[in-house]
């Protein structure tokens, strides 16, 4: 990850388009450009397109058309698998191995990459460590003995053990309850300043977005409406439906603060 300065282009899509058999246009033209150490969200109503989108980056899905670089390579010239072993994957409900243990788990593309014992412990050990999670306590632990919370843990220190340039997330902080998921979603953001990785978050939650995203940029049926800041799109909007999405998080943030000046 080093040779990753801030500011440099990790990930750009150019044009990208998505057309399903039976003629659904799921992404129309994206352009999105990631820097190192940046988060973008993408956020939308339910089949705007987010997940396509985020699928085709690590080829999960394949394009229609339009071109997708990663650190200046095109995705359609790499071999799949060896593309995705170079970009960390967080996916909704951990998708953790249910029959290995955390440190299997997080050791899935180092024994891939033929990393030698030693070395392959020594990480577990670090990166447990880097989601707040004892080592002693947890190496040894299967998902079914920990929360929900603890395993997107685990899914995290996965997705970083070869310590990716790109992280993308698909809806992973969705499952977990309020609490559990602030405190996660502050130690994902925490950790991607300190490690600089370049990060994309599909969210259908904007209050989501707004907190944690760099930029976010918003889909509609295919098409982005608007990619901007959290403060472009709430002082800008450029459309009457990212008002629509920003209505949810206002009510909620207006309540709070009427029950505050209440007291
Ligand atoms: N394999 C597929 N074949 C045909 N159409 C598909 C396929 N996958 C997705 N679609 C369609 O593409 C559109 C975009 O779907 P996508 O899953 O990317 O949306 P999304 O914004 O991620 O939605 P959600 O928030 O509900 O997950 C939808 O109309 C969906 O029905």
């Amino acid at each position: 990850m080093s040779e990753n300065a801030i500011g440099t282009d990790v990930l750009r899509l150019e044009g990208l388009t998505k057309r399903y058999p039976g003629g659904v246009i799921a992404a129309d033209a994206v352009d999105l450009t990631v820097s190192a150490g940046e988060l973008v969200a993408i956020v939308g109503e339910s089949g705007s397109g987010k997940t396509t989108t985020l699928k085709a980056i690590n080829r999960l899905i394949e394009p229609s058309a339009g071109t997708i670089l990663f650190q200046g390579r095109d995705v359609l010239a790499l071999e799949s698998h060896a593309l995705r072993r170079e970009i960390g994957w967080v996916m909704q409900g951990d998708g953790l191995f249910p029959h290995l243990t955390a440190a299997q788990n997080i050791a899935v593309t180092p024994r891939l990459l033929k990393w030698d014992s030693a070395r392959i412990a020594a990480r577990v050990d670090e990166l447990l460590e880097l989601v707040r999670l004892d080592p002693e306590d947890f190496r040894d632990r299967y998902p079914h003995q920990m929360s929900g919370g603890q395993r997107q843990r685990i899914a995290i220190a996965r997705a970083l053990a070869v310590e990716p340039p790109l992280i993308l997330l698909d809806e992973a902080f969705s499952a977990l309850d309020p609490v559990t998921r602030a405190g996660l979603q502050d130690d994902f953001v925490a950790l991607q300043h300190r490690l600089q990785f370049a990060a994309v978050m599909v969210t259908h939650d904007m209050a989501e977005a707004l907190l944690l995203a760099d930029r976010i940029l918003v889909m509609k049926s295919g098409r982005v409406i608007q990619t901007g800041t959290p403060s472009d799109l709430v002082n800008r909007p450029a459309d009457p439906y990212v008002t629509e999405l920003l209505a949810a998080p206002a009510k909620q943030a207006k309540a709070v603060a009427a029950l505050e000046n209440s007291a």
